[in-house]
């Protein structure tokens, strides 16, 4: 039996999953935890990489792909050495520096005509910019810009590629035509550095020193949507550290209010997306702050059929969409009657829904057709979560089997780039 892995170097952590090429099947898993924080050294990717893979996960696995969280900004000097900590996507620093990318380039309709997007702090393009202006030292012995998932295929091929993917999500790079915009990512560094070469969706990286395949890889969004199989009609709320809402199209439509990312998928489709920075974590923190477990805040927020009248804003940590990087959140409508433990934690799930629901809408604006949603990620697995999102969202929401499927979608992607078929798993 073949064997093919799929790595998911996400936010929070990093999971590894071993599968049977020819079925799908799991037959080892790992995972390991980052640090904490916004800005991360590349190192913690690899080293958790290690820690996920350690005591023979990947014996005789013949390829593997990374499915890795969008975004970050690694950067590299002429010796391959990390310049900075990598910022990640949710890191809001770089705020003013979009809305200056934003303004010089005329407006929020030429980003979306030319790169698919408008920029947010997320974007890579706009870390480059915030790079620029107060690392100015650093930024001059930047050689090279890659993404998370790049740079761990590079520590294990060698080879400098990406997957259009991944690269829709620089902000210098155009899903629609296929080519890096260099004319934007000079105007915003103020040099081109050296990018990663885009292979196509079953196009192999290189090999390991051991002579493991590696796929191209791609972002954990792109991941998810492979490791799903997703159609026309299927509409993905993955709730992680981030909370995400996506589809696969066969063309993009730009989204000048800036709400949906034009991305592109990993299999030379597209990908709109709507990404909020508060999703798994409004509940982790809710249950922290009643002292209780992730399963009794479940248990609180289901005893209730609603909040009694709180409303939850749920920007624990600034906000996205809305592109409100400096929001608070706000617990409102307080009375001294309705502020019980069980009003607060359904309050909680349904501010976290209400962002993605107000996504859900972002999304059919620019044409996705919403049949029914498909719930993932680790907030997928509460049950508080499963039970109110149908209510939230007014669509009929299905919870496909717990399972990590952006790492399941890198390893379909391996087996894609190890035998030529894409496999129908
Ligand atoms: N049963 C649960 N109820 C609520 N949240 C959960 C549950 N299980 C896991 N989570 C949350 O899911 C998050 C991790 O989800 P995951 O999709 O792996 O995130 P990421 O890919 O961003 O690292 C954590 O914040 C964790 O607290
Ligand atoms: O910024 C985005 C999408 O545009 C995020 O979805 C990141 O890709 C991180 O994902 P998770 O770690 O939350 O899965």
């Amino acid at each position: 039996m073949a064997l093919v892995a799929g790595v998911d170097s996400s936010t929070q952590s990093t999971k590894v999953v071993v599968c049977d090429a020819e079925t799908g099947q799991v037959v080892r898993q790992g995972r390991a935890a980052h640090p904490d924080g916004t800005e991360i050294h590349p190192d913690e990717w690899w080293r958790a990489f290690q820690e996920a893979t350690s005591d023979g996960l990947l014996d005789g696995v013949a390829s593997l792909g990374i499915g890795g969280q969008q975004h970050g900004m690694v950067t590299l000097d002429e010796h391959g050495e990390v310049v900075r900590p990598a910022l990640l996507w949710n890191d809001t620093r770089s705020a003013k520096a979009a809305e200056d990318l934003i303004r010089e380039l005329g407006g929020p309709a030429e980003w979306a005509n030319a790169v698919g997007l408008v920029p947010v702090a997320s974007f890579t393009v706009t870390k480059l910019r915030w790079m620029a202006e107060h690392e100015p030292e650093l930024a001059a012995r930047v050689a090279t810009v890659m993404l998370p998932h790049d740079w761990l295929t590079w520590k294990l091929t060698g080879e400098m590629v990406t997957d259009r993917g991944d690269a829709s999500g620089t902000a210098y790079y155009s899903a629609t035509d296929g080519v890096y915009r260099v004319d934007l990512l000079e105007k915003a560094f103020g040099k081109v550095p050296h990018l990663p070469r885009v292979l196509g969706p079953d196009e192999a990286a290189g090999r390991t020193s051991t002579g493991m395949l590696v796929s191209a890889g791609t972002g954990d969004n792109m991941a998810a949507a492979l490791g799903l199989g997703l159609e026309v009609g299927d509409v993905v709320v993955s709730i992680g550290t981030s909370g995400t809402v996506f589809g696969v199209t066969d063309k993009l439509t730009p989204d000048v209010s800036g709400a949906v990312a034009g991305f592109a998928d990993a299999t030379g489709k597209f990908l709109p997306l709507v990404a909020t920075l508060n999703a798994a974590r409004v509940l982790s923190a809710t249950a922290q702050m009643l002292g209780i477990e992730l399963s009794e805040l479940d248990e609180l927020a289901l005893s209730v059929k609603d909040a009694g009248g709180l409303e939850f804003v749920p920007y624990l940590d600034g906000e996205r969409t809305p592109n409100l990087p400096d929001a608070t959140g706000s617990l409102l409508n307080m009375r001294r009657h309705n502020m019980t433990p069980q009003n607060v934690a359904r309050a909680a799930v349904e501010g976290m829904l209400g962002g993605l629901g107000a996504g859900l809408d972002a999304v059919r604006a620019v044409g996705l057709e919403a049949q029914r949603i498909l719930l993932i990620g680790g907030g997928a697995r509460s049950a508080a979560v499963q039970g109110i999102a149908p209510e939230i969202f007014g669509v009929p929401v299905e919870v496909p089997a717990a399972a990590e499927y952006v790492a399941l979608g890198a390893a379909r992607q391996a087996a894609w780039a190890l035998t030529g078929q894409y496999p129908a798993w």
